[in-house]
């Protein structure tokens, strides 16, 4: 079978979530407006009867400002090395000069496919231009366009992929969908939660750790800790009466549940951990590592 790893890269908000997520045919990465909500590298596994690929979803390229964004950019580095492809995400809206900027720095070994995402919102001549800015790239062995969003051409680009991959086994086994474990999942859900519910600053400051996960007769119990850095920023998570932090439960359940596949039963806790985005220990507490 056609076999291996493609792992996408992207400036923050390109909509690498969403392509890995449109690629897998499933929901595994959480997707914000807002950049940056992507911390971990995570990986889709995809398994036919002719092909296994592995998605890798890695943070958007930052210049690191506290140390959690180190780990961000350490993520990204490790993704570079085991890539069998990569693809170089573009939001066709954005000035195409800053995204080259990005790949440039990437120093690439493996062959790499360009791929124009947000199709569905710019000109036919925009596209246009930017298909022959980046078919003129060194390191851009083909041009794409999608819609991560929409669809559109995804399909194309998966056939693309297989294609390139070299034959071989299987790394993982066929029902497997990612080598996250359910718990860390959870969390992300609970974090989208936040980047969607609060306003500019809240989520960067909020970790969220899942502390207990117990399977009772009909549903699975759930306790998790959200992580800020200040009691104001508590404050501002709960909200007046808790109403805030109960709406976050609601939505977050919901995702969560419809994943499992199973009632649940969610617990939510504010914790305030000075400056844990700069703490060794605590950033590999929250999974930072
Ligand atoms: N119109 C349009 N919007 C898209 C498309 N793909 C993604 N988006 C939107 O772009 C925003 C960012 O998408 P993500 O998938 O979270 O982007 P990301 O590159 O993973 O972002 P980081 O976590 O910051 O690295 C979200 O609001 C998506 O809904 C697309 O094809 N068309």
């Amino acid at each position: 079978m056609q076999t291996g790893f493609v792992n996408i890269f992207g400036r923050p908000n390109a909509g690498k979530s969403t392509l890995l997520n449109a690629l897998a045919g499933e929901k595994l990465a959480i997707v914000s407006p807002k950049v940056q909500t992507t911390r971990h590298r995570i990986k889709a596994i995809l398994t036919t009867d002719k092909y296994q690929v592995i998605f890798s979803d890695t943070p958007g390229i930052i210049d690191p400002q506290y140390k959690l964004h180190e780990r961000m950019m350490q993520a990204v580095r490790n993704s570079l090395e085991d890539a069998d492809i990569a693809v170089l995400l573009v939001d066709s809206g954005d000035d195409p000069v800053e995204a080259d900027a990005v790949f440039e720095k990437l120093r690439l070994k493996a062959p790499a496919i360009v791929v124009l995402n947000k199709t569905d919102a710019v000109s036919a001549e925009k596209l246009e231009a930017l298909k022959k800015f980046f078919t003129a790239r060194p390191y851009s062995s083909k041009v794409m366009e999608v819609s991560a969003l929409k669809g559109t051409g995804v399909q194309a680009l998966l056939d693309e992929l297989v294609s390139r991959l070299p034959e071989g086994e299987a790394y993982f086994p066929e029902d497997e969908m990612s080598d996250l474990p359910t718990k860390f999942f959870v969390g992300e859900m609970v974090r989208e939660k936040i980047y969607q519910l609060y306003a500019e600053e809240i989520p960067y400051h909020t970790a969220v750790v899942v502390q207990e996960f117990k399977e009772k007769a009909d549903l699975i119990k759930i306790r998790a800790e959200i992580v800020v850095q200040r009691e104001t920023q508590k404050g501002i998570l709960l909200g007046e009466g808790g109403q805030k932090i109960k709406a976050l439960g609601m939505a977050a359940r919901k995702d969560i549940e419809a994943f499992l596949g199973s009632k649940v039963f969610l617990e939510l806790f504010v914790k305030v951990r000075p400056k844990w985005r700069d703490n060794d220990l605590l950033l590999k507490e929250y999974g930072y590592e």
